[in-house]
């Protein structure tokens, strides 16, 4: 199994939970061979400082220590953690199993990580982003993009889409927001935002009140930070023609029959923000393997990923008439199923999954303990 650790002062069993499921979904859509697991602390790490997030995080590895595994559930940073988080598990738990660097990925890259795993994710938002638009005639190259997140995956995505030419017009994060109708100046809003830990007081934009983001004017919206920021209150104000789900779990239910009455093609996240997971799959290959990639490799595998799953995904949605999301789940939840009854049963033919290829996946989701 295969998901992220979260630090965030929300966490809370249901949300881990959910969350694991989603990457069940995740993992069968990218056609990686992993069910879906997810772990988390609630904590503020923002309010912590290094020792004590390296405690905190070597004391959760001795209580999961069973749990994880390099071929049972390999964890891999998500919000609030990041390459170091994973470099402490990493060396906690090879005190009680040995030498282990395939028990999880996104750590920094002289222990073992992949070159490209810290800008997976937002890479494969890009590609994901490309192989939208061209169903649609468009480009990145000119669109406005509102990006709400600037940490691992919003960042990364501002960077490689300013870098082809998109307009990145708003940004915010947890510190506030930041607008510019030109365009934003990316690589200085970075440096600014490292050295002031934020994109507050940044000169090259105007501030804006953090809670307009998702309703700036602008092409393709980004959520790129926390679940359930598009939900009834704001949907009908939202003006994008396109939402790409950096995020996990951005759009709610009733968000999501509100944009699709106004027309909003949504890009969902078990697609979507599945080039980290898939670079991660890519980590865990090399470690087993003893053999590193360069760096090409592993960008050029992720656009084929990512290719074939946009493929893969609206080959659903024709077959089954329906949006992207239900395309993607369809093919997850086809995926497991099939999986899932080969394990079972020899009859697989007489369930007709509409789907005629899978990996094999664990579709039992794994909540790793909490503190
Ligand atoms: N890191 C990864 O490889 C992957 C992450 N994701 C998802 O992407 C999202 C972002 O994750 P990361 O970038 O890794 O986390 P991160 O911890 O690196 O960055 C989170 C960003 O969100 C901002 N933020 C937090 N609360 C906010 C709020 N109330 N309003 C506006 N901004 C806020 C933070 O200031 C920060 O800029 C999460 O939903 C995560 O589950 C999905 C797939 C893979
Ligand atoms: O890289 C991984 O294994 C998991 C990434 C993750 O947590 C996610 O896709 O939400």
């Amino acid at each position: 199994m295969k998901g992220g650790i979260r630090y965030h002062p929300e966490v809370d069993p249901d949300e881990v939970n959910a969350l694991a499921q989603l990457m069940t979904w995740k993992t069968a859509v990218a056609n990686i061979p992993y069910g879906g697991a997810k772990g988390g602390i609630g904590c503020n790490p923002g309010e912590l400082s290094v020792s004590e997030l390296e405690r905190l995080t070597r004391v959760f590895t001795q209580k999961i220590h069973d749990l994880i595994g390099i071929h049972t559930d390999v964890p891999a940073p998500d919000m609030g953690t990041g390459p170091q988080t994973m470099a402490w598990i990493l060396d906690e738990y090879s005190k009680f199993h040995g030498y282990s660097p395939a028990v999880v990925t996104g750590k920094p890259v002289d222990l073992g990580g992949s070159l490209g795993r810290d800008a997976a994710t937002g890479r494969g938002v890009l590609f994901a982003t490309e192989a939208l638009l061209k169903e649609h005639g468009k480009t990145i190259s000119g669109q406005r993009f509102v990006i709400q997140g600037f940490g691992n995956v919003g960042a990364w995505a501002a960077q490689l889409i300013s870098e082809q030419g998109g307009k990145i017009v708003a940004v915010s994060d947890i510190t506030g927001a930041i607008k510019n109708t030109k365009g934003l100046d990316i690589p200085s809003l970075l440096k600014h935002a490292n050295e002031h830990k934020g994109v507050k007081g940044f000169h090259g934009g105007d501030p804006i009140d953090p809670k307009s983001i998702l309703v700036e004017d602008c092409d393709i919206l980004i959520p790129a930070a926390l679940g359930g920021v598009i939900n009834r209150e704001n949907a009908s104000d939202i003006k994008s023609k396109f939402i790409i789900e950096a995020a996990n779990h951005p759009t709610d239910p009733e968000a999501d029959e509100i944009l699709s009455k106004k027309g909003v093609v949504i890009l969902p996240d078990i697609f979507a923000n599945s080039g980290g997971v898939t670079v991660s799959y890519f980590e865990w290959v090399q470690n087993i393997q003893g053999f590193m990639w360069d760096e090409e490799k592993v960008n050029n595998e992720l656009r084929n990923y990512m290719t074939r799953g946009f493929k893969d995904v609206k080959e659903m949605c024709k077959t089954h008439n329906c949006d992207l999301r239900m395309g993607a789940f369809t093919l997850g939840v086809n995926r497991v199923a099939r999986a899932t009854v080969l394990r079972v049963s020899s009859e697989v033919e007489r369930f007709d999954l509409g789907y005629p290829r899978g990996f094999y996946h664990c579709p039992i989701p794994r909540w790793q303990s909490l503190l």
